[in-house]
């Protein structure tokens, strides 16, 4: 069976946690995503550790923003990592989003839009006006303009973004939840079938799997889910 496009974001509290989960989940999502919590706590060497034996896509969604020159240095230090995907803030603007390309020549540079954390309340709080779909479409427009190959934004604006930018773009959805699930943290969140109905080609999941009981079953489900929904498609 082929792996679900889902990123399952390992938010570990240690390295055997996170060895874990990789492990429970990779036989049926295609990435798994290392965050902040982990490459800070542990560095570099907690790719090799979660890619283990399978060799799994690693997504290192380290948010890079600063100035162009610190950013290529940056890139440039992780690209030896081979991530498959890094991300930057689109809000660094086009200087510092070229700057992260170029550095990191074989790893896709997501540019991430508006966090989804963010609902329309706290985005007017920090001067940022009107629909959250404008500002991310716009954002979009920019990281594409300077070299990005991929977006992250919510699945409530992907539609808009894929009409922004065309199908060559790889558009990668965080705030999803499966139907009735806890939306915690996230504010602009939407289903795994609904993303991908709506023009998503990687799903990032993080505490609907790597809170469950049973991660690899939850990943399973969520697999077998997008599944249905792709053979119910007409
Ligand atoms: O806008 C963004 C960008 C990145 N993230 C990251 O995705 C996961 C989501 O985890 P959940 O447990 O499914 O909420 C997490 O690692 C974030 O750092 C995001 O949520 N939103």
């Amino acid at each position: 069976m082929t792996p679900a496009p889902i990123a399952v974001a390992l938010d570990a509290p240690n390295l055997e946690t996170a060895a874990r989960w990789a492990s429970l989940v990779t036989p049926h999502v295609s990435t798994v995503k290392v965050g902040l919590e982990l490459y800070l706590r542990y560095g570099p060497d907690v790719l090799a550790t979660v890619r283990g034996a399978s060799g799994v896509r690693i997504f290192l969604d380290l948010k890079l923003h600063d100035i162009p020159n610190t950013v290529a240095g940056a890139a440039r230090a992780v690209a030896r990592l081979k991530p498959a995907i890094l991300t930057v803030h689109a809000t660094g603007g086009p200087d510092m989003i070229k700057a992260a390309v170029e550095s990191a020549p074989q790893t896709q540079i997501a540019a991430v839009t508006l966090l989804t954390s963010l609902s329309e309340a706290d985005l007017a709080a920090v001067g940022i006006q009107g629909p959250a779909g404008d500002a991310v479409r716009r954002l979009a427009a920019l990281a594409v303009g300077a070299g990005a190959q991929a977006l992250v934004c919510s699945p409530r604006e992907v539609a808009a973004v894929r009409a922004e930018v065309g199908p060559g773009v790889t558009l990668i959805t965080p705030g999803v939840r499966p139907a009735g699930a806890d939306t915690q943290d996230q504010a602009r969140v939407a289903t795994p079938e609904a993303a991908i109905a709506d023009g998503a080609d990687l799903l990032v999941i993080g505490r609907p799997i790597t809170g469950s009981p049973d991660p690899g079953a939850a990943a399973a489900g969520i697999a077998a889910a997008l599944r249905r929904t792709a053979l119910s498609r007409p």
